[in-house]
């Protein structure tokens, strides 16, 4: 069984890194969720699947009809959960540790860490995170976004790689400089140092 990359991918605000306000992401950009939906979904293993990885306030926060995010196998944490597998698509665990456990023999292919802030803020010192998928969005006043959620990440711990590494994991090009209202964005590829 091949062991899966583990990375996490989200959508920050520079130079903060903001990611979040009052429990929802403060800015809806319609081709970086275009984004996150191909990346976390396409799978390039003969009848592969990915699994995306969120915290339990994330998963409180999608419309039921919404959840479990299709075509992923959906892992969520929480510190009262029981470690088992719900169904076909959703797994509960209490560590990313065990929620992996249950993913053995399911042929997954990538795993991703979708949020939300104390997720990721808690894994993102792990020696488990092999990449950080991080779309850096700059707007022509930062300060006036309202944030309250950022991605505390070492930045001294990380190096960002060349666009054409990005392009090579995700296994087709991706855009660069989109422009979204005030908004400005580039998908990055970091990996550990
Ligand atoms: N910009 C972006 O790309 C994204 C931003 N976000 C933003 O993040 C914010 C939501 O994040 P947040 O409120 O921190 O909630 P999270 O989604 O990170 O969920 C937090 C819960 O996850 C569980 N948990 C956290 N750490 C662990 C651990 N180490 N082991 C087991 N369970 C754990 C706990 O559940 P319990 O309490 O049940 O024990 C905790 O209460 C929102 O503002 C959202 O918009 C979310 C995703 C993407
Ligand atoms: C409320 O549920 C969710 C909230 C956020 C979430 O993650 C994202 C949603 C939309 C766009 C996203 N873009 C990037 N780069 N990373 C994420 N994790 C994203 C996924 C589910």
């Amino acid at each position: 069984e091949h062991k899966p990359t583990i990375s996490i991918v989200v959508a920050a605000l520079k130079p903060k890194y903001g990611i979040g306000y009052q429990g929802k992401m403060p800015w809806r950009l319609r081709k970086e969720i275009q984004y996150f939906k191909n990346v976390t979904s396409k799978t390039t293993k003969s009848n592969g699947i990915n699994a995306v990885i969120m915290g339990r306030k994330t998963w409180e926060s999608i419309p039921k009809k919404f959840r479990p995010l299709p075509d992923r196998i959906n892992i969520v944490l929480s510190r009262s959960f029981n470690n088992e597998t719900i169904d076909d698509s959703v797994i509960h665990a209490d560590s990313i540790e065990n929620g992996l456990k249950l993913i053995k023999g399911k042929n997954v292919d990538k795993v991703f860490i979708i949020g939300g802030g104390e997720i990721y803020n808690s894994v993102i010192g792990s020696e488990l995170v092999d990449n950080l998928l991080i779309t850096e969005i700059e707007h022509t006043d930062p300060e006036t976004v309202p944030m309250d959620t950022f991605l505390k990440f070492p930045e001294d711990k990380w190096v960002k790689q060349p666009k054409s590494e990005l392009e090579k994991f995700i296994g087709e090009p991706v855009d660069e400089n989109i422009t979204e209202g005030d908004y400005a964005y580039n998908y990055t590829l970091w990996t550990r140092k």
